[in-house]
């Protein structure tokens, strides 16, 4: 897709789409990433030696990775969320989630994200004997250490953690407070994640009543494996300030044989008020929310200005990257390096840090990236005489 805004503005500028190695140096920002969906295989299995989990189905790395990707390709979340048993069960110590978090900036940074909010379930890390907070501050340890690492590497990324509270469980109300608690120090917002359908977010009325007394921000896993009743709670009861995937919001967007666009008033409201969307293209794909990239809701959202944002999900699980699901998009929908800073400004101005420093991350970190990498066609002669 061309979008409307290239005609008439730039003249002589190419818009081709990125390669690869492009998408990659591309500064990203990533709002929805599991730290417990995002392990390297190999930590899986050192981890587990060292902890003495016997029940990984694999003990080599690439078999395992394999593995993670298949098992989590069942077309039903709650099946991919069996899957998890494995990466939980191996990040009960302080010292294994020092080393996940710090793994997950260096390789998020590594991949050219530059800002990042990844979110976890502190209550899935109880099981050893730590509480809470030990879990929290271990988490906000890594992630300074991966961000130390990641600049040493000639890497810039900050990284803001989302407690998430399990929607099977009955902790909501304490891992919000557990959140606003540590807002200053490393904890950016809150979330509800878990099995969709049979647990409406209206279960935990009470944490976001709590958080938005607090001034605090959070947002709900909604419209991905039940529709529209799910988005319009997480909105219109729960208050929600995004929404984690929302994909089904499609089913209240109409398009007649003549090709107008018809948006219900949820979808309106959606749009109007701009909601952010964290999309997740391929996960989508492996719990059954979409059917093919090509025909991915994201694809028609961003035509229709959505506040639309492309995330990870669970990089382990999707065997994917930040820029590995920006390749995918590139090639269904043909979007160049001007629809990728349309979806990167949109992720940041959705963060939940503090507004002058998500103006200052636009405006210094990711335009002039996007527009030293859409500068590159004017110097290719240069590069191809002197290579
Ligand atoms: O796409 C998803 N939808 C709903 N829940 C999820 C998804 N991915 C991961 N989790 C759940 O969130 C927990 C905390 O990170 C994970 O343990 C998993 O159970
Ligand atoms: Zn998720």
């Amino acid at each position: 897709m061309t979008s409307a805004t290239h005609s008439g503005t730039d003249l002589s500028r190419p818009s081709s789409q990125p390669t690869p190695e492009q998408i990659r140096r591309a500064p990203k920002v990533l709002l929805h990433d599991h730290l417990d969906g995002g392990l390297r295989p190999a930590t899986v299995i050192e981890l587990a030696a060292a902890t003495g989990y016997d029940k990984l189905p694999e003990t080599d790395a690439d078999k395992l990775g394999v593995w993670f990707r298949e098992a989590a390709d069942s077309g039903s979340l709650e099946r991919y969320l069996e899957t998890f048993a494995h990466t939980c069960a191996v990040m009960q110590t302080r010292d294994a989630l020092v080393r996940v978090a710090a793994e997950c900036a260096e390789d998020l940074a590594a991949d050219g994200v530059v800002y990042a909010e990844v979110r976890y379930a502190p209550e899935q890390h109880l099981e050893a004997g730590l509480t809470l907070e030990q879990v929290v501050e271990a988490v906000n340890e890594g992630f300074r250490e991966g961000e130390r690492r990641a600049r040493e590497n000639g890497h810039r990324i900050r990284v803001g953690a989302l407690l998430t509270a399990m929607r099977h469980a009955a902790r909501a109300l304490e891992i919000a407070e557990l959140a606003n608690t540590y807002r200053d120090q490393g904890v950016v917002g809150f979330d509800i994640a878990g099995a969709e359908a049979g647990f409406p977010p209206t279960r935990h009325l009470d944490a976001f009543e709590y958080l938005k007394r607090e001034n605090n921000h959070f947002t709900i896993h909604a419209g991905e494996a039940f529709g529209l009743p799910s988005i319009w709670q997480a909105l219109q009861w729960c208050g929600a300030d995004r929404l984690g995937h929302g994909v089904r919001i499609i089913d209240d967007i109409e398009i007649a044989e003549n090709g107008t666009v018809k948006l219900g008033r949820l979808a309106s409201y959606v749009r109007d008020k701009r909601i952010p969307l964290e999309m997740c293209p391929t996960s989508n794909l492996q719990t059954g929310a979409a059917t093919s990239y090509e025909e991915h809701p994201i694809g028609l959202l961003r035509e229709l200005h959505f506040r639309a944002t492309v995330n990870t999900d669970n990089r382990l699980m999707s065997g994917t990257s930040m820029s590995r699901e920006f390749e995918h998009l590139v090639k269904a929908f043909g979007y160049t390096l001007d629809d990728m800073q349309w979806f990167t400004v949109n992720a940041m101005k959705s963060a939940f840090i503090p507004f002058d420093e998500r103006l200052a991350m636009i405006n210094d970190v990711i335009k002039p990236g996007y527009a030293e990498l859409k500068s590159e066609w004017l110097f290719r002669h240069t590069v191809t005489e002197t290579a």
